[in-house]
């Protein structure tokens, strides 16, 4: 059996539109160990939240294989976890209970205390203890989005999604998650798939990131970030960052057809 805890192997697919096919995604391979965490980037509608479509098995590919822990993905699964740009919050619940939501859907061996100990420990690690009992319209953005990423870890998925959870926020604002994620990680271990806009997001938060291709998008390069586990936002402002960041913004050009491909390392 692979090593590997999610595989996506040569997906391509097509929307059916009233104007015809839209080719979106074409002969994509990532693989990503358990454990790791990997960033996808790329130009804007070049098929980025598709491929997490598939990967949650919310959608089937017209070819290919999605791979979640050794069984091929054939439809929705509970053992992913999503959080989205906007957090969507049931008004009408506490935080808590909007936390406690996944556990009435997804079948869990956990009593109710236990569901709400657990809970509580996700809102604790991520800064919102004493905010358990307030509505989300009370919480500012980034604390919800803080709740939001409780809400998608209570069920203890083996796969976090992440599709752009960061990008509604302001800056320090989203260097602050950054840390928190770093943070939830080390106490509760996720593979993790982030889709992201941000290239230092993507350098801070994750182990590999995936540069795909316009549409139809296929995977066009891949960085090793070298660093594995906590970091330190100190760490975006070294040359070695510097450096990594320049490779990412010129392959996006690449893929974005505003430079040539031959100069790409
Ligand atoms: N259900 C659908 N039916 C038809 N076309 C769709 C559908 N969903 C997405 N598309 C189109 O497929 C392409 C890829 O969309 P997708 O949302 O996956 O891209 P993305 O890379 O996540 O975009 P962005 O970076 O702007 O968030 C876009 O052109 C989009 O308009």
């Amino acid at each position: 059996m692979s090593d590997h805890l999610i595989e996506i192997k040569g997906v391509t697919h097509a929307y059916q539109t009233a104007a015809g096919p839209l080719p979106v995604l074409r002969d994509l391979n990532i693989a990503v160990p358990e454990g790791g965490f990997a960033a996808v980037v790329g130009p804007s509608g070049c098929g980025k939240s598709t491929l997490t479509r598939l990967i949650a098995g919310l959608m089937k590919p017209d070819q290919g294989e999605v791979w979640l822990h050794g069984e091929r993905v054939t439809g929705p699964r509970s053992t992913v976890g999503m959080a989205f740009q906007n957090p969507v919050l049931l008004e009408w619940r506490t935080i808590l209970q909007n936390v406690l939501l996944p556990l009435e859907i997804v079948p869990t061996r956990l009593d109710r205390r236990a569901q709400q100990d657990r809970a509580r420990h996700l809102l604790s690690l991520v800064g919102l203890e004493g905010f358990e009992e307030k509505r989300p319209s009370e919480l500012s953005g980034g604390m919800r989005q803080r709740a939001s990423l409780c809400r998608a870890l209570v069920h203890q998925p083996d796969v976090l999604i992440l599709d752009e959870p960061f990008g509604a926020l302001d800056a320090f604002t989203r260097e602050d998650l950054w840390q928190t994620m770093h943070r939830l990680k080390a106490e509760e271990p996720f593979t993790g798939v982030l889709i992201t806009h941000d290239l230092r997001e993507s350098i801070f938060l994750a182990d590999e990131v995936f540069v795909l291709s316009g549409r139809p998008a296929t995977v066009q390069y891949v960085l090793d970030v070298e660093t594995q586990g906590a970091r330190d936002i100190d760490q975006l402002y070294t040359a070695k960052a510097a450096d990594q960041l320049n490779v990412l913004r010129h392959q996006i050009a690449v893929a974005q057809g505003r430079a040539p491909a031959e100069a790409a390392e």
